[in-house]
């Protein structure tokens, strides 16, 4: 079976089966490859017994998988392998400079200019059609800006294509959820680690020892991602049966998956009731304390106030307030752009 990634006809790699093949069915024709299918050892083999019983579609209990699933601290360590950064918080780690997307004549974004400092949760908020989306979209490479700059980690992003600036460390959900329904939710994350995997084709054809030891990995971190979104029960169902609340932390999880150092999430809340929103505030924090640093699309004043460290406002396009959620909730061009006071009565 060949599956689509949801931007484009990649054809990913068959996960409906054991990502591994048990000792002695190997197809390395040397015992290398059987050396290696030997120190496979659980919770990854019973992880893969689950995934090969078809009937595998009800819950399960992910500390009988993995007791160390059990273990918060582990959890967010195996989430976060890279977490320890080795630049300080709060250094730059985004730099947009005057950017410019334009549709014809319409300029969707005009020189917008903001910063993303490491370790921070950056709200990015505004009126429908403010370009919020655009901006997310030009920072992510798949709208080539018409002028300005994106300077990521201290590299300028370029005309870098989507699948390169995934592996710069910069990931993304979308406002329509984009999962492959007919993988499970297990599946759905380990794609994700393969942005992060070192595998050759020729490695993956002849299935090298790395081979194996990437996709075990995939596997182990794929459980301790779901753990830690809180979906871990629901790891073998496949992704198109989940409730919607748990596609969206799927969604989140897939992006973590490629490890990157910015996450930028598109009105993740979309649809969400109020008890909703406020544990996906509690994950979004969560994320952040792990060592992440956040881009936030929302369209609800409570939760980007809530959540938030610092918050940039575009209105038609442009940029009209930058600061602490308490500052721009108290600014009156913002107060104006949301409640649609005329422009000659703003302060
Ligand atoms: N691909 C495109 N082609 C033409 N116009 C576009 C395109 N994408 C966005 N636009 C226009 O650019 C403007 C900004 O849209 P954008 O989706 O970025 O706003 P937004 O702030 O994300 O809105 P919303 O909150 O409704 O999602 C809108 O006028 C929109 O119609």
């Amino acid at each position: 079976m060949t599956h689509r990634t949801p931007d484009g006809p990649e054809p990913r790699p068959d996960l409906s089966k054991p990502v591994w093949q048990p000792p002695g069915t190997g197809s390395g024709a040397d015992g290398e490859a059987d050396g290696i299918h030997q120190v496979v050892e659980s919770p990854t083999e019973q992880i893969a017994e689950v995934l090969a019983d078809p009937q595998a579609t009800t819950v399960v209990d992910p500390t009988a998988i993995d007791p160390a699933l059990a273990d918060p601290e582990a959890v967010a360590e195996a989430v976060a392998p890279q977490r320890d950064i080795a630049t300080a918080e709060g250094d730059t780690l985004l730099e947009v400079r005057d950017l410019t997307v334009e549709f014809g004549g319409l300029a969707a974004l005009s020189e917008v200019s903001f910063d993303i400092r490491r370790g921070e949760i950056l709200g990015l908020i505004g009126p429908n059609g403010a370009g919020k989306t655009t901006c997310f979209n030009a920072i992510t490479g798949v709208y080539t800006p018409t002028r300005g700059t994106v300077t990521f980690d201290g590299e300028p992003l370029g005309k870098l294509k989507r699948h390169k600036i995934t592996r710069k460390g910069i990931a993304r959900t979308f406002q329509n959820v984009r999962l492959w329904g007919e993988m499970t939710a297990l599946e759905n994350v380990c794609v994700g680690t393969d942005a992060r995997h070192k595998t050759s084709v020729w490695g993956a054809t002849f299935r090298t020892p790395r081979h194996y030891r990437e996709e075990r990995d995939a596997v182990e971190r794929g459980m301790a991602l779901l753990e830690f979104v809180g979906i871990a029960a629901r790891a073998t169902e496949k992704a198109a049966n989940l409730p919607y609340g748990d596609q969206r932390r799927l969604e989140i999880a897939r992006a973590l998956a490629t490890e990157p150092k910015l996450l930028c999430l598109d009105e993740p809340a979309a649809g969400f009731n109020p008890s909703e929103k406020t544990a996906l505030m509690g994950l979004i924090k969560k994320i952040r304390d792990d060592g992440y640093t956040v881009l936030l699309i929302e369209h609800d004043m409570r939760l980007v106030m809530g959540v938030t460290d610092r918050i940039v406002v575009l209105e038609f396009g442009r940029k009209i307030a930058d600061g602490a959620p308490r500052e721009v909730r108290d600014n009156p061009a913002v107060i104006a752009a949301y409640l649609g006071v005329p422009d000659d009565d703003i302060a």
